[in-house]
């Protein structure tokens, strides 16, 4: 059921096409990065994917059901969706913010706030002993991980996640980045993250779908999609490689 499909989508807003006939299929244990330049639909798809926003034509599906067709409150239940934009919270502490990712099971006030999966959740984004901080007053990174803290105390079995190491020290985005493989691997999650790093969509991925103006360029193996030729062609740098890692290196008029 956790398996998560987009058929022939496409979308335009204010008359521009945005999504051009996208199809993808994550499959349920993995972990798939969505990757491409500044406005080449990322953060729309994974909108879509989120059931945040219809698409003009086109299916989305979760297993196969029709994605729209379910109520929102099992939507929200099944997908656990991190925002690009991260939003300062009004003065409430960490552990209440996060707590606030329990509404999808209805539950919130003390029954929340104590939940075992809040609890496990802040320990696994390193703010177990920030708890207690006015949230508020977190740093852009800490915030960061607040959201992600956020979304899995959701527990839902689909995690999509926009930019979610944009804003993350090295440690951190390793950690991050380590975090969603061990949910696919070892919870059995369905994760797609949108990325910008290449050498993090490298090691962590177990597919790429990497986008150009609203289409899939590639899908595949990171290897394959993150070939020389094919990432000169799309982002205009060069690359050079530590192990099978492609770093960018020089811009390429
Ligand atoms: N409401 C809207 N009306 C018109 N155009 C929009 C709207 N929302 C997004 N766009 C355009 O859609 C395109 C894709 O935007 P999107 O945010 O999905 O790109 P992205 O790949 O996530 O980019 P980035 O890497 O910069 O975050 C952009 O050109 C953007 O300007």
């Amino acid at each position: 059921m956790t398996s998560l499909h987009a058929s022939d989508v496409s979308l335009s807003l204010s008359g521009q096409h945005i999504l051009r006939s996208v199809s993808l299929s994550v499959q349920k244990g993995t972990v798939l990065g969505l990757i491409g330049p500044n406005g080449a639909g990322k953060s729309t798809l994974l909108r879509l994917l989120a059931g945040l926003k219809m698409p003009d034509a086109g299916e989305l599906r979760l297993g196969d059901q029709n994605l729209f067709a379910a109520p929102a409150h099992w939507r929200a239940r099944q997908i656990a969706f991190m925002p690009q934009e991260v939003v300062r919270p009004p003065p409430m502490t960490v552990r209440h913010v996060a707590a606030l990712g329990r509404l999808a099971h209805g539950e919130s006030g003390g029954v929340a706030y104590t939940h075992p999966k809040v609890t496990e959740a802040l320990q696994k984004t390193g703010l177990s002993e920030s708890a207690d901080r006015p949230a508020h007053r977190l740093s852009g990174g800490e915030l960061a991980r607040l959201a992600l803290c956020r979304m899995l105390c959701v527990d839902a079995p689909i995690l999509l996640a926009d930019e979610p190491v944009a804003a993350l020290d090295p440690a951190h985005a390793l950690m991050v980045m380590s975090l969603f493989r061990q949910a696919a691997r070892m919870d059995g999650k369905t994760v797609v993250i949108v990325l910008h790093d290449l050498a993090l969509a490298a090691r962590f991925c177990d597919k790429l779908v990497l986008m150009q103006n609203g289409a899939v360029r590639a899908h595949g193996e990171p290897e394959q999609v993150l070939a020389e030729p094919l990432v000169r062609d799309v982002y205009h740098v060069s690359t050079q490689r530590i192990g099978r890692v492609p770093v960018p290196w020089d811009l390429c008029s």
